[in-house]
């Protein structure tokens, strides 16, 4: 992305900061945020990940490494000038990459979060706002927090010009050539007067220590000591993963989250293990306890990222981790992959294709476990996640039994979250069916007329409100040998059904009235309702729209229209309620001569009050008002 005022002048460039950034910046500054000293994790991080992708260049491109082969960081404060200056030998950023990395936010997802944030800073909740910095994780630009201005000199691998960007973090930013001799990034912070913390020795070893530790590489601290520079190794500088699990702890592993996973939040699960045998890989993932950003982008990419015997090669594999588990966060680190694999050769890549399936098995066999465990904490990740993981049931035929173990729903029985066992343990005697309503969400699907003889004879009905649930439904006719049933579909088999009640027990039979009624709604509704019958379902709403047997059910019909997928639609069956008042009073009417062309704003009145109740519009709303009129002013005559 370009900026808006790019002028260049004597080689001094000046560019203005995209939109979003400055937005950002601005409410960095005036925000309130506690935890400052987070700038150091994220200047760190960054520096590791350049790091870590030029020794993945250099698995092509050797040479690049050549001169100065020892990847490091380093920070050296110098209390006097009031700097502090982060220096890595990674991959380096060149004039474009600059622009593109230091002037712009590509994730997606800011623009919702920036909007939340403006609200938050420009009001009363700046506390807030602060708190949402942390869950955002704003990168780089953190360092404007404490600092003045900074001057980044970035020197890409490989290139033979560095440039020098310089901005006070107010609107615009700077960018001239510079001469560094080596390649790699340096930051050079100028500490504002309420931030002098960071320039105490102690300090910065200590936020080192807390948040960097995990990194896998020397991290050093350079500091003036009675007139000589002296340099200090702060970490162990080993690749968390690799240490033995008893040595690491709980604050390390959060902070090789935060890392790994550019996150905010506190891991809900850990998984950490080693697996050995005809492969040989470590694991280390996380599931997130907030759900990230891009959860629900259409690309479903995955950020876990794939190491082979410890370098890096990508956080860009499809093939790593499938598309319903992309919230995990974390690392995979082969033994048997070859070390010069490029990410074109990992697609269809036999050993990865295992990895992925041992993987996937191990995280849904854990989250199995913590189901069992802690079905309280296992409702939370599911509310968050629920919905991404069920898109499996539909995409993953191996796994389907498995997921569909770990699925929960909400039902009529308001009993919380349910397994299917849960509601097959539940179920009615002799009821061989498990019912369900699909919807928007589950307020609607509460209100749907259908539900009500379900309701009255105590059968529960799951609610299955996510657009996944509408698709996988169409793969799986059945769990545990019991068949799955819309209650907007068919005929409701409800008859055979022993109710709470005795008095819903009884067979419903067509009177006279009734069966002209039918017959009358028939002729004026033809092409517009596949059928017109008696009600099993309905005990309150007078009628309702169901879809046929062999068709498609209402919701799914909807949504593909809505996408515009779908060329033919098949036609509703409307369904009429014998008892209820209304019906009563039209069949009466029904049973008289004329009463086809009588009935006839009737008929369709009856259809609309259908189409309402399913959350649509009448076909023609100002015939509708039009006739809701009419029969109103001779109700009151
Ligand atoms: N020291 C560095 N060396 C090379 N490139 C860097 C360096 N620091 C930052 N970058 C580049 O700038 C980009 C933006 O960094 P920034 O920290 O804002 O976001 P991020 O690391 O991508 O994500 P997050 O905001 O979650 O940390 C990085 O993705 C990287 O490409």
């Amino acid at each position: 992305m370009t900026t808006d005022t790019d002028v260049k002048t004597d080689k001094v460039e000046k560019h203005g900061f995209q939109a979003e950034v400055s937005r950002l910046l601005h409410m960095m500054v005036h925000s309130v945020y506690s935890e400052r000293e987070i700038f150091l994790r994220e200047l760190i991080s960054n520096a590791s990940d350049a790091c870590d992708k030029l020794r993945y260049e250099a698995l092509t491109t050797p040479d690049l490494l050549k001169e100065d082969p020892e990847l490091q960081v380093s920070l050296t404060l110098d209390e006097k000038a009031g700097t502090l200056t982060l220096s890595d030998n990674g991959i380096g950023m060149s004039h474009d990459e600059l622009i593109s990395h230091l002037g712009t936010i590509a994730r997606s997802g800011t623009s919702a979060f920036m909007e939340q944030m403006a609200q938050k800073s420009d009001g009363k909740d700046k506390k807030d706002a602060g708190s949402m910095i942390g869950q955002f994780g704003v990168g780089f630009y953190s360092v404007f927090m404490v600092s003045e201005n900074i001057e980044v000199t970035s020197r890409r691998a490989g290139a033979d010009e560095s440039w020098t960007w310089h901005s006070d973090g107010i609107g615009e930013y700077t960018l001239a050539p510079a001469a560094k001799a080596t390649r790699g990034t340096d930051i050079v912070i100028h500490i504002k007067d309420d931030a002098k913390e960071f320039l105490d020795e102690h300090r910065l070893r200590n936020i080192i220590k807390t948040y960097s530790d995990h990194i896998a590489l020397p991290i050093t601290l350079v500091m003036d000591k009675d007139g000589e520079q002296k340099s200090e190794r702060v970490n162990e500088g080993k690749a968390l993963w690799t240490r033995p699990k008893s040595e690491i702890t709980e604050d390390q592993y959060k902070e090789f989250y935060h890392h790994v996973g550019h996150a905010m939040d506190d891991p809900w699960m850990t998984l950490h293990y080693k697996a050995e045998g005809v492969l040989e890989y470590t694991v280390l993932m996380y599931v997130p306890s907030q759900p990230p950003m891009d959860l629900f982008d259409p690309a479903r990419k995955s950020r876990s990222k794939l190491y082979v015997k410890r370098v890096f090669i990508t956080d860009d594999c499809e093939d790593l981790i499938p598309g319903y588990l992309r919230f995990m966060r974390g690392i995979v680190d082969s033994q048997d992959l070859p070390l010069n694999i490029s990410r074109e050769m990992l697609q269809n890549n036999p050993v990865l294709a295992k990895i992925q399936s041992a993987v996937t098995k191990k995280i849904l066999s854990e989250l199995e476990k913590k189901a069992k465990k802690d079905p309280e904490a296992y409702a939370t990740f599911w509310k968050s996640f629920g919905p991404v993981l069920k898109e499996g049931i539909y995409e993953d035929f191996s796994r389907r039994d498995q997921l569909m173990k770990l699925a929960r729903f909400e039902t009529t029985a308001d009993k919380g979250l349910s397994s299917f066992d849960d509601y097959i343990a539940r179920m009615k005697e002799g009821q061989e069916t498990i019912y369900y309503i699909t919807g928007d969400n589950i307020n609607v699907a509460k209100r749907s007329p259908q539900l009500e003889g379900f309701r009255a004879k105590g059968i529960e009905v799951l609610y299955l409100t996510d657009a996944v649930d509408d698709f996988w439904l169409q793969m799986v006719p059945e769990y545990d040998g019991k068949k799955f049933q819309s209650v907007t579909k068919g005929v409701a088999d409800l008859e055979d059904k022993k109710g709470d009640d005795k008095k819903d027990d009884e067979k419903k039979e067509n009177t006279p009235e009734i069966d002209a009624l039918i017959g009358v709604l028939k002729t004026n509704l033809e092409g517009v309702v596949k059928d017109v019958r008696l009600s099993n379902r309905l005990t309150d709403s007078a009628v309702c729209l169901v879809a046929d047997d062999g068709d498609m059910d209402i919701h799914l019909q909807r949504i593909l229209q809505q996408h515009q997928q779908l060329q033919e639609t098949s036609l509703r069956v409307l369904e009429i309620n014998a008892d209820h008042a209304l019906i009563k009073a039209v069949a009466a009417a029904a049973a008289k001569d004329g009463s086809v062309n009588a009935l006839k704003d009737s008929a369709q009145l009856l259809l609309d009050q259908a189409r309402i109740m399913e959350g649509e519009l009448p076909e023609d709303p100002t015939a509708f008002a039009q006739r809701l009129s009419a029969v109103m002013t001779q109700s009151l005559k």
